[in-house]
């Protein structure tokens, strides 16, 4: 599964751009830690921006111009690494946001890295083939001194495939006149690309899962799950979940939601999705999203495309002890501080997202190696990086007692803060 998460707005990302929403969320991370006011200077905004003009000729012969950008946040700990997407209404300042927030994850998950992305204003879909491998060459070529293996990693991130990483990586490795794996993640297994990929953020949340029952002593064969948004993420989850002992309870997609108590058949639901991915319109008696997520159970998963957070009154009826996000601000500030005064425990979007961004990682490690691990090996790895992220998180919440969400935006700037010290920046 590529990185799919819309980098399209919701309504109050709109009004208030994700790079002020994220700049105001590491203001309080850094401030919660008593830094002081020149860290969150150096820090709020990337290192670096570079905005590029990459002429195409178009399958009609005409030349078209598109723009570009690869943000760097911070190499005060390693390289850059992150994504690259292609996506019609992306803006420097989503990029420079998805920077930052990268960065987050790589502190969460503690590896030495800081956080960088890119974009390509562009729609795929009316792209042909060779006009698709026109642009990703031409992207690499405008980037070219700005990028490489150990100043900023590129990874696949929303329409981008393991196809579009291996033009960029055939474009590096020839204007280098080297071969330079470990300039790209993502890449298709023959060139050097890592097992074990497909369905990181699934996998992520399972780990996740998983880990918090066992921290509240819940026996996966007691836990019943609701699976709120069953596409790609969730039908993945779900299944993972329910071979594990866990029993699936209720489940919803854009049409309406499902709840039984006694359990869903989970195989039969998969096979009957229609192509739109849809499986409750074929049943007479459907619930709301609402109601559902108001219904007994241990555990909620919400791998929704619902484009509207759960708010602090949606989380007053939620009964879950466990409550999953699978993306960026899924939950709204206060709906996570309610869960938490509930004592629902909140596993942020921010660390299973960082699935995703740990993978790169584990396939850059691979490349260094000039070593191709086991599958086993790589998801071992990935369960260790994630399960430490997650104490931290749970560490921070408790001894600083501020939710979930707090703790892992403080966990994750935390060593970015103290790197910058330590190398006198600030
Ligand atoms: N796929 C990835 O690689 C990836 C990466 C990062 C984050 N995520 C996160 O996972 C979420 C799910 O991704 P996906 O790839 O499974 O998406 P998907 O489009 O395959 O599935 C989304 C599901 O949500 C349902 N849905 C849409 N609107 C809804 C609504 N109003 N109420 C209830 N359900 C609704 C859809 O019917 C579908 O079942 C994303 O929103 C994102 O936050 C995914």
């Amino acid at each position: 599964m590529m990185g799919k998460e819309s980098v399209v707005d919701s309504d109050k990302e709109k009004s208030h751009d994700r790079l002020t929403i994220m700049q105001e969320l590491i203001a309080s991370a850094l401030e919660k830690w008593g830094y002081t006011s020149q860290v969150y200077e150096l820090l709020k905004q990337p290192l670096r921006t570079l905005t590029v003009r990459i002429p195409i000729k178009m399958d009609s012969g005409e030349t078209k111009t598109f723009t570009g950008f690869r943000v760097q946040h911070s190499d005060a700990i390693g390289p850059g690494i992150g994504g690259v997407r292609f996506h019609p209404e992306v803006t420097e300042k989503d990029v420079q946001a998805q920077a930052i927030w990268t960065s987050l994850q790589a502190g969460v998950i503690d590896i030495p890295y800081g956080g960088a992305s890119g974009a390509i204003v562009c729609n795929p879909k009316e792209l042909s083939f060779r006009e698709l491998e026109a642009l990703s060459r031409g992207y690499v070529r405008a980037i070219i001194s700005f990028i490489g293996p150990t100043k900023d990693v590129i990874a696949p991130d929303a329409i981008t495939n393991t196809q579009i990483m291996a033009w960029m990586l055939d474009e590096f490795s020839q204007l280098k006149t080297n071969h330079s794996p470990g300039f790209i993640s993502g890449k298709p297994l023959i060139l050097g690309g890592s097992l074990g990929r497909e369905a990181a953020v699934g996998k992520g949340i399972v780990i996740a899962a998983k880990a918090t029952a066992k921290r509240i002593k819940l026996p996966l064969e007691k836990a019943r799950a609701i699976i709120h948004g069953f596409g790609n993420v969730g039908t993945y989850v779900a299944q993972t979940l329910n071979d594990a002992g866990v029993k699936i309870v209720g489940i919803s997609d854009g049409h309406g939601a499902l709840y039984d108590p006694d359990g869903l058949d989970v195989d039969y639901l998969m096979d009957r999705r229609d192509s739109f991915g849809m499986v409750t319109n074929i049943f007479k008696k459907s619930i709301s999203k609402d109601e559902l997520l108001a219904e007994d159970c241990e555990m909620i998963v919400d791998s929704s495309r619902d484009p509207n957070e759960l708010t602090a009154h949606d989380a007053e009826t939620v009964k879950a002890g466990i409550y999953i996000e699978t993306g960026r601000g899924k939950i709204s500030e206060e709906a996570s501080a309610r869960l938490h005064h509930h004592g629902t425990c909140v596993i942020p979007g921010l660390l299973t997202n960082a699935a995703n961004t740990a993978l790169s990682y584990l396939e850059r490690v691979q490349n260094n190696q000039d070593y191709a691990w086991m599958e086993e090996e790589v998801n071992q790895a990935l369960e260790g990086l994630l399960e430490e992220a997650l104490t931290s998180i749970v560490d921070v919440s408790n001894k600083r007692n501020v939710n979930m969400h707090e703790a892992a935006r403080m966990a994750g700037i935390q060593k970015l803060a103290n790197a910058s010290r330590l190398r006198g920046w600030v």
